[in-house]
C-alpha cells in the first residue's frame, strides 16, 4: 500500500497560486518559505480543504478532498491559521474542547479527554485552562491554539507561521515539539534559520508557483532561493560548536 499521505496535482488558486505538484509521505515534516505573496498560505488553505481549487485536485490517503465532508477532513487534517477571531470571553478549556468536535457522537469521552489531557501538557498549558482567550498574551495564545489543533489527534497538521508572537526560548521549544511529534507536518516559516532544524524537505515557492522541492540544505543553498528572495545563505559555527544559518542580501 502506497504511504502517500496527501498529493497535490496541477493545483491552482485564482491569481494566488498558479500550479504546484507534490506528494506528501506518512510522517514527513515539510518546510514551506517564499517571500510574501507567494501563495503558502493559500496552498496550506487548499491542502486543509477551506480553498476550493480553481484548477487541479487534492488528495488525501488517496481520497480527493472535494469528496469529503468538513468533518471527515477534520478527523485527519488539523490546521492552524495565522490569526482566529474566537471571542476573547472564550475559555481556553473549552477553546481546546473544539479539537474533539470532529469526533462528536463517535467516541467514548474518555478517549477524548484523553486527546485532551495529552494536548495540554504537550503545549505546556495546563496554568492556563481557566483563564479567557481574550487574556493571553501572543505566545500563550499561540500555545493554547497548537493544543487545540493536537487534540484533534491528527493525521497530518498544517500550520501557517507557528512560531509568530513566540519570543526566542518559547520558539525553540515549540520547534522541539514539532520535530517530535508523530504526524505528517507541513508548516510555513519565515524565520529561514528554523528550517533544517525542523524540516528534512522544503517546498520553495515564488509568485504563486512551486518552483523548488528537496532537501531543506539543498533549497537553502540553490540559486532559486537567492534569486527568490534575493539573499544568500551563510553557515555560521557558533562559539558553542553550533552550526547555524545567517541571510545576508546579495550585492548588486
Ligand atoms: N482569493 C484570492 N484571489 C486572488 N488573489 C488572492 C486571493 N487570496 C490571496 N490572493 C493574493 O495571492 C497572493 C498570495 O497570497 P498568500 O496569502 O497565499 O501569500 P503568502 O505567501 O502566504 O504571503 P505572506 O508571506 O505575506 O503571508 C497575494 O498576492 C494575495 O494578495
Amino acid at each position: 500500500m502506497s504511504d502517500i499521505m496527501l498529493q497535490a496535482e496541477g493545483l491552482g488558486y485564482e491569481e494566488a497560486l498558479a500550479l504546484a505538484d507534490f506528494s506528501v509521505r506518512a510522517g514527513e515534516h515539510i518546510a514551506i518559505i517564499g517571500p510574501n505573496g507567494a501563495g503558502k498560505s493559500t496552498l496550506l488553505k487548499l491542502l486543509a480543504g477551506l480553498l476550493k481549487p480553481s484548477s487541479g485536485c487534492v488528495t488525501l490517503a488517496s481520497r480527493p478532498l472535494h469528496n469529503l465532508t468538513r468533518r471527515e477532513i477534520a478527523r485527519q487534517i488539523a490546521w492552524l491559521s495565522q490569526s482566529d477571531d474566537v471571542a476573547s470571553e472564550f475559555l481556553v478549556s473549552d477553546y481546546v474542547a473544539l479539537g474533539r468536535l470532529p469526533f462528536q457522537g463517535t467516541e467514548a469521552s474518555a478517549e477524548g479527554k484523553a486527546a485532551i489531557q495529552t494536548a495540554i501538557h504537550h503545549c505546556r498549558i495546563s496554568s492556563l485552562m481557566v483563564r479567557t482567550m481574550g487574556s493571553l498574551s501572543g505566545g500563550e495564545r499561540q500555545r493554547v491554539m497548537l493544543a487545540r489543533c493536537l487534540a484533534q489527534t491528527p493525521r497530518i497538521l498544517l500550520l501557517d507561521e507557528p512560531t509568530n508572537h513566540l519570543d526566542l526560548s518559547a520558539r525553540s521549544e515549540l520547534l522541539t515539539l514539532l520535530r517530535t511529534l508523530p504526524m505528517t507536518v507541513l508548516t510555513v516559516l519565515h524565520d529561514l534559520s528554523l528550517v533544517p532544524d525542523f524540516a528534512d524537505r522544503t517546498l520553495l515557492l515564488r509568485e504563486g508557483r512551486l518552483i523548488m522541492d528537496d532537501a531543506s540544505r539543498k533549497v537553502l543553498f540553490s540559486p532559486m532561493f537567492e534569486l527568490a528572495f534575493n539573499q544568500k545563505a551563510h553557515q555560521v559555527t557558533l562559539d558553542d560548536g553550533h552550526v547555524s544559518l545567517l541571510f545576508r542580501p546579495i550585492q548588486p
